[in-house]
C-alpha cells in the first residue's frame, strides 16, 4: 500500500503522558503545556481525563485545565471518560469530544477500570447515546492490542472483536494501543490486517508505547498498512499506571521527524513542538524522552 500523503497526529501527552509522571504538575503548568501544543499546528490534543482521582491522582484538576486553556478553533480538545459520571463531569467542564477506553485483555480491563470487557462496553453505551444527543464525537481505545502485562499475547481476532463493538456503538475512530510497547513491525502489520477485515483502515489509529524501542518501526509498518492517524506524547512523557514497566508513548517530536522525512504532511511545526516538550520536561525535572528534541537542543 502506498504511504499516505497526510497523517493526523493525536497528541496525548497532557493525558497519557502526565497521568503517569510521579511529580505532580500544577493546573497552570498543564494549561501552559496545552496552550503551547495548540500553537504547534496539532489539530487534536487529549487534555485530561475524568476518572477517579483515587485511581489516577495526576488527572485530578482536568476540569480546571479545560477552563484555563486558550481554545484554538482548529484544535479538538478531548478527554477520557470511563463511565457516565466522567462523561457528565466532562460535559460540565465544556469538553466537546470524549474518548472511551476498553481493553482486549480481561485482566487488564479489571486492573484498569475494575470491570470486565463486556461490563465496560455496557458502561460506555450511555456515554455514546448521550454524546450523540449532544452532537459530540466519541473516540474509542482498545488497550493491550499487541500484548498484556498480565496475560501475555493477545489474539488479533480478540482485538478486532472489541474494536468492532466500539465502532458498532458509535465511536468514529478506534485507536489500537500497544500499552506495554511489546509489538514488533510484523506483529503490527498482522494486527492491522486482521482488524481491517472488520473495520475500514481509515477508522483505525495506532497508539504505540516505546518500552522496547519499537514504536517508530511499528508506525512505519502501520503506514504501510494504510493507517494514517497516530497517537503520540510530547517529549515521550508517561506510561500507564496499570501496566507496570510500560514506558511513555512514542515521542511526538520523533514521529513528526519520521513523517517529515517521508514527505508526509502533518501541519505541525517541529521547533514549536520541541519547545513545548522541553518546557514540560523542565517542570518535571526530567530528561527529555525525545531523541529528536535532544539532538536539536544540543546542536
Ligand atoms: C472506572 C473507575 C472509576 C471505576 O472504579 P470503581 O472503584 O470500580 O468505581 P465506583 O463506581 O465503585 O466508584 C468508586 C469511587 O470513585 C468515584 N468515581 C467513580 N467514577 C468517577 C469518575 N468518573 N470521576 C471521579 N470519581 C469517580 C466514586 O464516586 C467513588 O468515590 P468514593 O465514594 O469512594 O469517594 C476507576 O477504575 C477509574 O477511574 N479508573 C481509571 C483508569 C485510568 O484512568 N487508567 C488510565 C487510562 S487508560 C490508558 O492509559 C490506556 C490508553 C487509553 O492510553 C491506551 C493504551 O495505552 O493502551
Amino acid at each position: 500500500m502506498p504511504l499516505p500523503e497526510k497523517v493526523r497526529m493525536v497528541e496525548v501527552g497532557p493525558r497519557d503522558g502526565l497521568q503517569n509522571e510521579s511529580r505532580p504538575v500544577s493546573v497552570a503548568d498543564k494549561t501552559r503545556l496545552v496552550d503551547e501544543l495548540s500553537a504547534t499546528g496539532l489539530s487534536y490534543i487529549e487534555v485530561g481525563s475524568f476518572v477517579s482521582p483515587k485511581w489516577v491522582p495526576q488527572m485530578a484538576g482536568s476540569a480546571e485545565v479545560f477552563a484555563g486553556i486558550q481554545r484554538n478553533e482548529k484544535v479538538t480538545y478531548a478527554a477520557l471518560t470511563p463511565n457516565f459520571r466522567g462523561f457528565e463531569d466532562a460535559l460540565a467542564a465544556g469538553v466537546r469530544e470524549v474518548a472511551v477506553f476498553a481493553s482486549a485483555s480481561e485482566t487488564f480491563s479489571q486492573r484498569n477500570i475494575n470491570c470486565s470487557i463486556s461490563e465496560s462496553l455496557e458502561r460506555f453505551a450511555p456515554i455514546l447515546e448521550a454524546a450523540r444527543l449532544h452532537g459530540m464525537q466519541v473516540r474509542g481505545y482498545v488497550s493491550c492490542v499487541l500484548g498484556c502485562p498480565y496475560e501475555g499475547r493477545i489474539a488479533p481476532a480478540q482485538v478486532a472483536a472489541v474494536a468492532n463493538e466500539l465502532l458498532g456503538m458509535g465511536c468514529y475512530e478506534i485507536s489500537l494501543g500497544d500499552t506495554i510497547g511489546v509489538g514488533t513491525p510484523d506483529k503490527t502489520r498482522e494486527l492491522f490486517n486482521v482488524v481491517a477485515g472488520r473495520i475500514a483502515r481509515g477508522k483505525l489509529a495506532g497508539h504505540f508505547h516505546d518500552t522496547y524501542g519499537q514504536a517508530l518501526a511499528n508506525i512505519y509498518a502501520s503506514l504501510l498498512e494504510g493507517i494514517h492517524v497516530f497517537d503520540s506524547s510530547v517529549a515521550g512523557l508517561g506510561g500507564c499506571p496499570y501496566a507496570k514497566g510500560a514506558s511513555g508513548n512514542v515521542a511526538s517530536e520523533d514521529v513528526l521527524y519520521l513523517l517529515d522525512g517521508l514527505g508526509i504532511e502533518t501541519g505541525v511545526d517541529l521547533d514549536r513542538l520541541i519547545n513545548a516538550g522541553q518546557g514540560i520536561c523542565d517542570v518535571l525535572g526530567k530528561v527529555n524522552g525525545s531523541k529528536v528534541a535532544k539532538a536539536r537542543l544540543s546542536a
